[in-house]
């Protein structure tokens, strides 16, 4: 291999001239301003210099709208004059908001949306056909209905505007992606086995007994690793929805009600208000720490798996053995094996942190990146 060396400078030489080439600008929406979209916004904000120094990318933030309000960069003079032109919101619509990021001279566009709402999931279709590119790490439309998801994808291919939702499965870590390229190169997915849950992967490396299991539950929702209600972890939900997005990248047509779910929700439990949830989270005490000890009187530990094979998806808390591979992770480690044609006498691990909203955030951010790479901006470093 032989490197090229550049002849030395001289001082007085004139500099090249260089044809002075526009930045590329892409205009971007932030759908759901907690705990990702807050981290998402502060990367955007201190990546913006180097991204237009180093790959000639300009980003400009449109606008954020949560459920109920939305900010726009510019607003009206009027509503600004009133507040002394500090930003002014007002009442959120969607689909007025998505118009607004979009701008009207076709300008490249695109909505983070960092809600876990299957409102927000359902206007997709509709930006995605109108040019709008959607990054998303919200699991609600790859793993609702079917056929939503189909008419999302059929409305990304009839106008070319790209969906990624990397952070929907094992949050920063290269999951999805990973998996696109073995099916894209012709590879067949056989089997994937994992720990699919942040949330539940540190809350198990925790939970030894000397700790409340409802006092863990509390640390982990105020450290952002749960769903906005930790109900969804607990009870499976959310990884059964990691599940069904990994098959249908796989080409499965598997749908939610299909996997096979235990849930760690007490009934009493199950029916009330997210704050009455989080009130009464010391119901969860008792029947966690029985689930504890009978693991412990027979030299396991808990573990909550996730399976998809040729005949069934499950997801569910499992006593392992010490010895095997998943009690060997640490913190919030998600491990995702994937088991296919190539990969068959030993199968593809991933593994790594897979919840946290500056991982999260990552991902999308990525995934944002991704839709300037492919609109022709330069992003390798040669
Ligand atoms: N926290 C984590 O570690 C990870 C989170 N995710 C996903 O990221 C998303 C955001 O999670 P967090 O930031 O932790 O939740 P969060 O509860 O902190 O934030 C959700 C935001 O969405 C907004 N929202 C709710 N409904 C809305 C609607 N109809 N329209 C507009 N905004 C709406 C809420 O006002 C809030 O600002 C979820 O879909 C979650 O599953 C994915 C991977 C990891
Ligand atoms: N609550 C989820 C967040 C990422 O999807 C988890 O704990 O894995």
């Amino acid at each position: 291999m032989s490197i090229a060396i550049a002849p030395p400078r001289s001082p007085l030489r004139a500099a090249p001239l260089r044809a002075v080439v526009p930045p590329f600008a892409v205009n971007i929406g932030i759908v759901g301003p907690g705990k990702v979209g807050s981290a998402l916004l502060t990367q955007l904000r201190l990546a913006a210099p180097r991204l237009l120094r180093d790959c000639n990318l300009e980003l400009h933030l449109r606008g954020v709208s949560d459920s109920r309000h939305m900010w726009l960069d510019c607003d009206d003079d009027a509503l600004n004059s009133r507040t002394h032109g500090a930003q002014t919101w007002r009442p959120a619509e969607l689909d007025e908001f998505a118009a607004y990021v979009a701008g009207e001279r076709g300008e490249a566009a695109v909505l983070a949306d960092c809600s876990a709402s299957d409102v927000v999931a359902d206007h997709y279709a509709g930006w995605l056909a109108a040019g709008i590119h959607v990054v998303t790490p919200n699991k609600r439309a790859a793993s609702g209905p079917l056929e939503r998801w189909r008419k999302i994808g059929g409305a990304a291919s009839a106008s070319g505007a790209r969906l990624h939702y990397e952070g929907t499965v094992g949050a920063g870590l290269p999951v999805v992606q990973t998996l696109r390229d073995l099916i894209d190169t012709g590879d067949e997915l056989t089997a994937v086995e994992g720990m699919l849950s942040g949330t539940l992967a540190w809350l198990f490396n925790r939970f030894d007994g000397s700790v409340p299991f409802s006092a863990l539950v509390r640390e982990a929702h105020a450290m952002g690793y749960t769903e906005p209600d930790p109900r969804d972890d607990l009870s499976g939900t959310d990884v059964a929805r990691k599940l069904v997005i990994l098959a249908r990248e796989a080409g499965l047509a598997l749908s939610l009600e299909d996997v096979a779910v235990r849930s760690l929700i007490p009934a009493a439990l199950a029916g009330c208000s997210r704050e009455e949830f989080m009130e009464n989270l010391e119901g969860m005490d008792a029947p966690m720490s029985a689930l504890l000890s009978e693991a412990q009187a027979s030299g396991h530990v808990l573990r909550h798996v996730a399976r998809l094979d040729g005949r069934q998806a499950s997801v569910g808390v499992q006593a392992i053995d010490r010895e095997h591979a998943f009690a060997h992770s640490r913190l919030t480690d998600n491990v995702v094996r994937f088991a296919t044609r190539r990969y068959c006498d030993n199968a593809l691990v991933v593994q790594g942190p897979g919840a946290g909203p500056e991982v999260t955030a990552a991902a999308v951010f990525a995934d944002l990146l991704r839709v300037a790479g492919a609109m022709g901006v330069k992003r390798c470093a040669c």
